[in-house]
């Protein structure tokens, strides 16, 4: 379809109409372009997809972004006929779930180029632009099917992201004038409102509302209904450390000589209680005394997966009889709610205040723990507020729930990985950029020469991550 064919065929399908239309910038138009329409029109919604793509294929980027929600399916066609790869901007930010505004496989700093079908202000453009850079990405780039001449191109181009267009609205007219599909007054009229309106402002605020405040740790204390959750917010709070730390050896002198060394930088000891060759009864009564005198709770990495009724008897009884003296547990959401309520049960019946945290996501390279799945963890979790305290995360899932707290493995000073899939991340980017709340570091702490002096630059880094979340959002 050659580019007189395309307008044609958008005005014959009326993505292109005359009459008096109230625009988006708050202005009346004489002429509107409807481009929403095309979904139902393949070859031309192929055709755009395929001009807009000739307009941009020198440029350099690493993700195509659909302004939602008209240019999504015209990404969704670049991107596939071209196999580029896409990122998707959530126009509504979910109640619960991944918070995440930007979907997709991405890293920090990657670039993106924009695509859009109709630019006036600019002002859609430029509310996707901040949040892909929100979320890390730096939008260098726009494409847009038609572009209205009314100041758009210069309000985008101010923030930093240059702006391509198929076709100008004047370029339309002309088309439809010359193939006489328009009566003269029409054309007047339109030619006449472009020439006034020449450039629209950006609305006085078509910025999305504010994302919620990251409370400091003390506040969230506070909102805290499960005692345990409280507890290791104000231990957080009080010695400046949102550090975990896994000793993650066999030998229980071993085990215990590290968590002494550590014990002040830390406000959570994350055990894996089943690796220790010689576990005695106590060991853990080491670990218990420990925990007093360093002030941090201990964590039992348990990844506790069976039906309620097993993981009761898991938890209570055998070798480990874990409900006796961690103050965290965990469990995989996977057999369903009931595995909540046979934790809780258990706890019940040691007497004593635990908290639970879901895995709602993994570190893990090709981990299933994703999507509708998260999203499950998170549900469950808001259903049970008295129990679960929070999540083992990749990120900040809930931010309108301050109470539900973030721990994430795979955190090293370095980004990295090691040979079996696991996955590193830096403190400043899982605490800063991402939201999560608490670094959890094995071997990155005690695979140092000197464990402790290595732990303190993780408590530093994770605490000065913190500090600067709640500082950016007050
Ligand atoms: O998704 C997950 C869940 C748990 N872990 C645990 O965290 C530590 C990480 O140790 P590093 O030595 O810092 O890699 C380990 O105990 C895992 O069992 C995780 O890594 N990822």
């Amino acid at each position: 379809m050659d580019m007189d064919g395309l307008i044609l065929r958008l005005f014959d399908i009326q993505a292109v109409k005359f009459g008096s239309f109230k625009l988006k910038s708050g202005i009346t138009s004489p002429i509107y372009l409807d481009l929403r329409v095309i979904v139902s029109f393949p070859d031309v919604l192929a055709a755009v997809a395929a001009l807009m793509w000739e307009r941009v294929k020198d440029l350099q980027w690493d993700h195509l972004c659909g302004v939602p929600y008209t240019a999504l399916p015209i990404a969704t066609v670049i991107a596939v006929q071209q196999s580029r790869s896409m990122v998707m901007r959530r126009k509504e930010k979910k109640e619960y779930g991944t918070s995440v505004l930007v979907e997709g496989r991405y890293t920090a700093g990657q670039t993106v180029l924009i695509v859009e079908d109709i630019i006036t202000s600019g002002a859609s453009i430029l509310e996707t632009a901040q949040d892909l850079r929100a979320a890390g990405l730096q939008p260098l780039h726009s494409i847009v099917m038609i572009n209205r001449e009314q100041g758009g191109q210069a309000n985008i181009e101010a923030s930093g992201c240059s702006v391509h267009s198929v076709l100008t609205l004047s370029q339309v007219l002309e088309c439809l004038e010359r193939h006489q599909r328009l009566e003269p007054a029409v054309v007047g009229q339109v030619r006449q409102f472009l020439a006034a309106n020449a450039q629209v402002a950006v609305p006085a605020s078509p910025l999305p509302p504010p994302r919620p405040k990251a409370l400091p740790f003390a506040q969230r204390a506070a909102l805290c209904p499960n005692p345990v959750g409280r507890r290791l917010f104000e231990i957080m709070e009080q010695k400046k450390s949102n550090l975990s730390f896994n000793p993650d050896v066999t030998k229980k002198a071993e085990i215990l000589r590290l968590t002494d060394l550590v014990g002040p930088s830390i406000c959570m000891l994350k055990t894996h209680i089943d690796v220790v060759e010689d576990f005695d009864w106590d060991l853990v009564e080491q670990l218990r005394a420990l925990a007093v005198k360093h002030n941090f709770v201990i964590f039992e990495d348990r990844k506790f997966a069976d039906i309620g009724n097993t993981v009761q008897l898991q938890f209570t009884s055998g070798v480990y009889r874990i409900a006796e003296w961690a103050d965290i547990v965990n469990a995989h959401l996977v057999p369903g709610p009931g595995i909540i309520d046979g934790l809780r049960q258990g706890a019940k019946a040691a007497g004593r205040d635990i908290g639970l945290l879901l895995l709602a996501e993994m570190s893990s390279k090709g981990n299933l723990a994703t999507g509708a799945y998260t999203e499950a963890n998170v549900k469950a979790a808001l259903e049970h507020p008295d129990f679960v305290i929070g999540f083992i995360a990749m990120q900040g899932l809930a931010p309108a729930h301050p109470n539900l707290m973030y721990i994430t493995p795979g955190v090293q000073l370095a980004k990295g990985g090691d040979a079996l899939g696991q996955q590193y991340d830096t403190p400043e980017a899982v605490v800063g950029r991402k939201g999560s709340d608490i670094i959890q570091v094995g071997r990155g702490i005690f695979g140092a020469a000197d464990p402790a002096a290595e732990a303190e630059k993780y408590r530093v880094a994770a605490w000065e991550a913190y500090q600067a979340r709640v500082q950016a959002t007050a």
